[in-house]
This record gives structure tokens, C-alpha cells and sequence, in this order.
């Protein structure tokens, strides 16, 4: 895949992509923008702040986890970023996790696509050599709780509507088993045991308790409180953490990388049964009937 700044580009997965914008940030900084992640860059801290745009609810579709994927590779690349926070521009939602539609009345070839990009983001985010703090600042269901899970650093704002956890089973659906693996090393396995089966969406002081998060902080405080945890992470050598961080997760990102395909074909087969396009089709009825 490649970007190429200014241009249109026509993306492996057959996305087209619009074009990049850039701009000067107010430290002088470049900022740069696709249409869905607004990129904020403090050069001199080597931090970029990673905003998710893709209102109203920041859904994981195809072309936002492509465009993610992009901007993340882009700043792995750049020897200017040592740190990343990721945090949402839409208000009240971190993300609702993976975009619905996209697993919905599609062929077996698009649902293939889709995972693979899945499974690209999650590897992307939780193998990155930089520090990623996750400033959780909204409801954070499911494929948001996994993004927050990849980082090295969760912080969240104190509302009790934020809430955050693995609700897959809620859909009817069942949480891949490096969904599992991930939530097993940041909570431990009887808890992840419980929140998987019963699908627990945790307010924020729960999922300090359960370890789900590091920090809950008041609302307006959720951004300093991520540059002062990654001031903290940032301290350390890079050469040494990076190991560290590898040594502590290459086991778990392995499990997934050596059996990719045979994943994506389970995946395939589970989301095309009749049975799991019903309960999902449902599922996203009853979201939309919410609001009448
Ligand atoms: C081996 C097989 C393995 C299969 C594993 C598959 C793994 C899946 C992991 C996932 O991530 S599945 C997605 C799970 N997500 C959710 O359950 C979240 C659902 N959404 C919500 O709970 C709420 O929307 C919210 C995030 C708490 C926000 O609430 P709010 O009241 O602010 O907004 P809404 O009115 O509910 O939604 C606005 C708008 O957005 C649509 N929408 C919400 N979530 C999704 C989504 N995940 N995908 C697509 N669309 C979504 C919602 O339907 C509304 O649409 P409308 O057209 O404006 O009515």
C-alpha cells in the first residue's frame, strides 16, 4: 500500500482514498489529515496525536480501518514519533467498534477483505515500537475496547456513559480468540472469563477496578493526563522498552500472524451463517429504533 501525499490512491483493498491534506500546525508542526484521522503533531515532543473522525460513532468501516492503517505506517516511519495518543474527535464516542454494515448482507470476499483489515489494524497497533496511550474520551464497545487494549497506557474520562468492554456475545457474536488473548493479558483470565461470557460493558470507575483501564480522570483533564503518562513512557531508552514491549507481546501477535488465513476463513464461514445475519441485522434494528 501507498500514500501518496496530495493524490487520490487506489489501495490494495481497492479503497480509494481521498486526498491527504496538510497544513502547519501551531508549534510549526506538520499536520496532516485523510478524511476520517486527523493527525496532530508535536515534533518537538515526538508525540502525534491521532483523532478519530469518522462520526457519528467512529464505526471501524473498511475504508476508516484503511486510512488508519495508512497514517499509522506513515508515523511508525517517521523517526520524528516516538509516542502516539489516540483519542476520538466525535463527541462522547471513542468508537462503537467494528462497523456493523461492513459484516451485514455483503459476499464472502468483501467479509475476507474486511477481516484481514481487522486483523492488519490490530496487529499494526498492538506491535507498534512507539508508545501508544489510548485517551479514551467516549462509549468504547467492543472493536474500541480492543483499539484501547493495544496500548501500552489507558486513560479514561470519567462519565459514567463511557462505557468500555468486549460485548460481543450481546450480538450474538463470539469474540476472536486474539480479542481474548489480548483482553486475558490486561485483565487476567477469570475476569476476562466473566466480562467475555457476559458481554460487560464497564463504566469507568468498574474498569478501573478490573484493571480495563490504568487512569479515570475528569473529562477535561483526559488530554494532559496523556501527555504526562507519555512524558513518563518516553523517559525510557527506546531500544530498551521496545524489547521489553516485543518480549511481552510477540507471543500473543504470533498466535494470530501464524494461523491469518485459517482465522479469516472462520471468520468468513461464522459471519455468513444465516443465524449470525439475523442476530446482527437485529442487533442494528434495535440501535436504530433507540432514538424513535
Ligand atoms: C469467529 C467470528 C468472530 C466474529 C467477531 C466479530 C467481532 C466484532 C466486534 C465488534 O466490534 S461488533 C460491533 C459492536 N458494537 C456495538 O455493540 C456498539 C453499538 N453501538 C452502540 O452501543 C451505540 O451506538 C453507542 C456507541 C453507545 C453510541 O450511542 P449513541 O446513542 O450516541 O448513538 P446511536 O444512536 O446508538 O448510533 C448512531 C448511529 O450509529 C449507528 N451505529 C452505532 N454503532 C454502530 C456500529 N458498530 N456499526 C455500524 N453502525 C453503528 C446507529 O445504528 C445509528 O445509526 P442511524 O442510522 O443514525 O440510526
Amino acid at each position: 500500500m501507498a500514500l501518496l501525499a496530495g493524490r487520490t490512491v487506489l489501495l490494495r483493498a481497492g479503497v480509494r482514498l481521498g486526498a491527504e491534506a496538510a497544513t502547519r500546525g501551531g508549534n510549526g508542526a506538520r499536520r496532516f489529515a485523510s478524511h476520517r484521522v486527523l493527525v496532530e503533531p508535536d515534533a518537538a515532543a515526538g508525540i502525534a496525536t491521532i483523532k478519530l473522525k469518522n462520526p457519528p460513532v467512529n464505526s471501524l468501516s473498511l475504508e476508516f480501518l484503511t486510512e488508519l492503517i495508512i497514517c499509522l505506517e506513515k508515523l511508525e516511519n517517521d523517526k520524528t514519533f516516538r509516542g502516539i495518543i489516540l483519542t476520538s474527535d466525535c463527541p462522547g464516542i471513542f468508537s462503537a467498534g467494528l462497523d456493523l454494515r461492513e459484516m451485514c448482507g455483503k459476499n464472502p470476499a468483501h467479509y475476507a477483505e474486511y477481516w484481514r483489515a481487522v486483523q492488519e489494524i490490530w496487529l499494526k497497533l498492538y506491535l507498534s515500537n512507539m508508545v501508544l496511550v489510548a485517551a479514551i474520551n467516549g462509549a468504547s464497545p467492543a472493536g474500541g475496547c480492543l483499539m484501547a487494549l493495544t496500548c501500552d497506557y489507558r486513560v479514561l474520562a470519567d462519565n459514567p456513559r463511557y462505557r468500555i468492554g468486549l460485548n460481543e456475545t450481546l450480538l450474538g457474536i463470539i469474540a476472536p480468540f486474539w480479542f481474548k488473548d489480548n483482553l486475558v493479558n490486561t485483565i487476567g483470565h477469570r475476569a476476562a472469563d466473566r466480562a467475555l461470557q457476559l458481554g460487560l460493558l464497564f463504566p469507568p470507575t468498574e474498569a478501573l477496578q478490573v484493571g480495563m483501564v490504568d487512569q479515570v480522570v475528569p473529562e477535561d483533564q483526559i488530554h494532559s493526563t496523556a501527555l504526562s503518562v507519555m512524558s513518563q513512557w518516553l523517559a525510557i531508552p527506546d531500544h530498551a522498552r521496545q524489547l521489553t514491549k516485543s518480549m511481552m507481546r510477540k507471543a500473543t501477535a504470533d498466535h494470530l500472524i501464524k494461523q491469518r488465513e485459517a482465522d479469516i476463513q472462520n471468520f468468513v464461514s461464522f459471519i455468513s451463517k444465516d443465524s449470525i445475519q439475523k442476530s446482527l441485522q437485529v442487533y442494528l434494528e434495535k440501535l436504530k429504533q433507540k432514538k424513535h
